[in-house]
């Protein structure tokens, strides 16, 4: 091929290459999108076949996870507003335990832990008693419409629900008094005790004014800053008993009447991992590892459902809803996950910047569904636990599941603990009815929480959450796709869990960053989707190729959006000047990719809104960010650190309005550069 200015032809080349590029990865993304399923959960039928007549249960048991780090970047409020959401949700409470991982080792999150805890002694059986929705108080209580009165008690519902919210307001004080309580309380500790010996000089005490806390203290010091503590284990609420226990009746000092309500709770863990500098923490996943294991030892669910810090249970029927998925009889013993669309409150109405997401979880995921499943996003997710062990699906097992045990388990894969280790087979029987009942001593819980235990073992790689990656969530779920699992997509009305997004476009765009790098990343890394084996639908492996190389369109991007400017460079045009049939071809396959565009919003329930965001915030990232992210990959492929996993910060508490003016908010960053040019 020649052209008049050969010092063009390499333009020339790229646009043609760029025009294949976006053809070909269209077409690859349209056909994972040609067989959508939508399934529904019949919550009623799985009450006709679990739920006893004496109110006793069939459900297996539950393990739910749930993940916090800092305690200003994620508010406590909304930690201790999941925790009381998970605490009051509809599922038997002796089937189900709430582990509680703190990363940051702080006094004030045990202690606000705590006064969840007996907070709950009154909200759950309240959320009992009358059947109020969403069960975090913070929503419950702010909710602009309610429905109707499901309780068994309307008479009383109108003086509970004040009682109720002023014993809430009362909560939140303490709750927001705890920072400040902590530390008064620990300078006059240290006064009276610690004058002579320096080390302990600025300790953190607990309430009881004699034991110093083990986790990071207020001030940092020697063994106690952040990322160097012992692991702290503490069972706030212990198992609860077999049977119903009935609420107190009214009182003088207790107004609301619980004497037909079974007031029991769920049990809850805190767990604080130990910390080690020369370690690598590995962030959020090293911290759902260690509440793996020590969940292990301690209630061992077959399931396990895992939520960030920041997302509630809104509706509580999900946790059945999700077992429906994982007990059907069609697919459901092949279910690895099953994974809930997020949802977010207090999004700006117009979503500017694209939180919702709704073109990912409502048309991308469903079409997955119709394949091998959506993948991992991360929180909202019910997981089987014997998958996370890297066990093979049923319908890969080999006939000889003996030979299959000894090739896929190495030694040492799972660490030195006998006790896990005990724990495995009876982690695959669903139908244990009674918990087992923790026999493992501190000792053993204590080395399963060490950054030591994992040396030499596969957790992290193939146990587990996967490790060294900025996106843990999709390459877990793909490592699962990959041994042959398939999972399920679960949307329900009202929502499952909702949780916050970040406001300001800053953090927006670290997030996508975080995104596109991990993306990248995974697909040059030994997850990536072409060096899978059979066991991964085709399809599937199309949609994995396209989930991980999105980021390269940015190059082709920007080199269209240089063309037309490029004479001021050169000082000449490259550009042939349109001609009609060439006007017309752009012309109908934007109407086509448009006008597919629309079926398949109509299709999803979308709006248009939701679809302007989407190509707008595509557009940002592609000019903005993408580029960010191949030179992430560029710099880990010369050995140097890329994208990290930075800590989304969430919104702070305050009024509407005041949250939503940080939605200018915007630091300038490095980031918006290109695309403002
Ligand atoms: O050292 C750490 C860092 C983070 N987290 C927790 O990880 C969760 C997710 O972090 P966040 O900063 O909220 O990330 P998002 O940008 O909101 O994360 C989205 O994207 C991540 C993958 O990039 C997924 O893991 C998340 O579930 C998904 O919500 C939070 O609960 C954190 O408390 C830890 O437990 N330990
Ligand atoms: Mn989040």
């Amino acid at each position: 091929m020649r052209h008049r200015d050969s010092d063009a032809m390499w333009l020339w080349w790229i646009s043609v290459v760029g025009d294949l590029w976006f053809g070909v990865t269209w077409l690859l993304n349209q056909i994972t999108k040609l067989r959508p399923r939508k399934c529904v959960p019949s919550i009623s039928v799985l009450r006709d076949h679990l739920d006893q007549p004496d109110g006793g249960s069939d459900l297996p048991l539950l393990d739910v996870f749930i993940n916090t780090v800092d305690p200003v970047d994620e508010p406590m409020l909304y930690t201790m507003n999941s925790i009381l959401s998970i605490l009051a949700t509809d599922y038997p409470v002796e089937k189900y335990a709430t582990y509680f991982s703190d990363d940051g080792g702080s006094l004030v999150h045990y202690e606000g832990l705590q006064l969840a805890a007996e907070f709950a002694a009154s909200w759950v059986p309240f959320c009992r008693k009358h059947c109020v929705e969403p069960r975090a108080p913070e929503s419950y209580f702010w909710a602009k419409m309610r429905g109707e009165y499901a309780g068994s008690a309307p008479k009383e519902f109108l003086d509970d629900h004040r009682r109720m919210r002023a014993a809430y307001e009362e909560f939140k004080a303490r709750l927001d008094g705890l920072s400040a309580a902590i530390e008064q309380r620990s300078e006059a500790c240290n006064r009276a005790n610690g004058k002579d010996k320096e080390e302990c000089a600025n300790a953190t005490w607990m309430a009881d004014g004699s034991t110093q806390w083990q986790g990071t203290w207020i001030k940092p010091a020697k063994g106690h800053r952040k990322g160097h503590h012992p692991a702290i284990l503490q069972v706030m609420l212990d198992q609860p008993s077999k049977d119903p226990e009935l609420g107190m009746a009214a009182s003088s000092d207790h107004p609301l009447d619980f004497s037909a309500v079974d007031a029991r709770l769920p049990m809850l863990v805190y767990i604080a991992r130990e910390k080690r500098p020369g370690y690598d923490h590995q962030k959020k996943a090293g911290a759902m590892n260690v509440q793996l294991r020590v969940s292990a030892l301690l209630s061992n669910a077959p399931f396990i459902i895992n939520f960030d810090g920041d997302h509630y249970v809104n509706n509580s029927q999900a946790f059945r809803a999700a077992i429906c998925f994982m007990l059907d009889p069609r697919d459901g013993a092949d279910t690895a996950f099953v994974q809930f669309p997020q949802r977010f409150d207090d999004v700006d109405p117009t979503d500017r910047y694209c939180n919702h997401n709704r073109m990912f979880f409502d048309a991308t995921l469903l079409g997955l569904n119709g394949i091998q499943g959506p993948s991992f996003v991360g929180t909202g997710c019910m997981f089987r636990r014997v998958a996370l062990y890297s066990a093979d699906p049923p319908r890969w097992r080999p006939d000889d599941a003996k030979e299959a045990k000894a090739s896929r388990y190495r030694p040492n894969m799972f660490g030195k603990s006998t006790s896990f280790i005990n724990s495995m087979p009876a982690a695959a029987n669903q139908e244990r009815s009674v918990p087992s009942p923790a026999t493992v001593g501190e000792a053993e819980l204590a080395d399963a929480m060490t950054c030591a235990y994992e040396d030499g073992t596969e957790w992290g790689n193939d146990v587990g959450w996967v490790y060294n990656i900025a996106t843990e969530d999709v390459v877990t779920g793909f490592r699962l796709h990959r041994t042959g699992w398939r999972s399920t997509y679960c949307a329900m009305e009202p929502d499952a869990f909702r949780g916050t997004a970040p406001i300001n476009l800053t953090e927006r765009l670290y997030q996508i960053l975080r995104w596109s790098g991990g993306s990248l990343e995974m697909f040059f890394s030994r997850f990536c989707p072409l060096l899978a084996g059979r066991r991964l639908h085709p399809m599937q492996r199309v949609a994995y190729i396209n989930m991980t190389t999105y980021p390269v369109s940015t190059f082709f991007i920007c080199m269209y959006y240089l063309y037309p400017v490029m004479w001021l460079f050169q000082g000449e045009f490259y550009i042939q000047r349109p001609f009609q049939t060439f006007a017309l071809f752009v012309v109908v396959i934007i109407a086509t990719v448009e006008l597919i565009g629309m079926v398949e919003i109509r299709w999803a329930g979308l709006t248009l809104l939701d679809w302007v965001r989407n190509e707008q915030f595509y557009i940002i990232g592609t000019t903005g960010v993408y580029p960010m992210a191949m030179l992430h990959i560029l710099l880990r492929s010369l050995g140097i650190k890329g994208v990290s996993f930075k800590l989304t910060a969430k919104k702070l508490t305050g009024g509407a309005r005041e949250r939503l003016a940080e939605l200018y908010d915007v630091q300038w960053v490095p980031l918006l550069v290109p695309t403002v040019v």
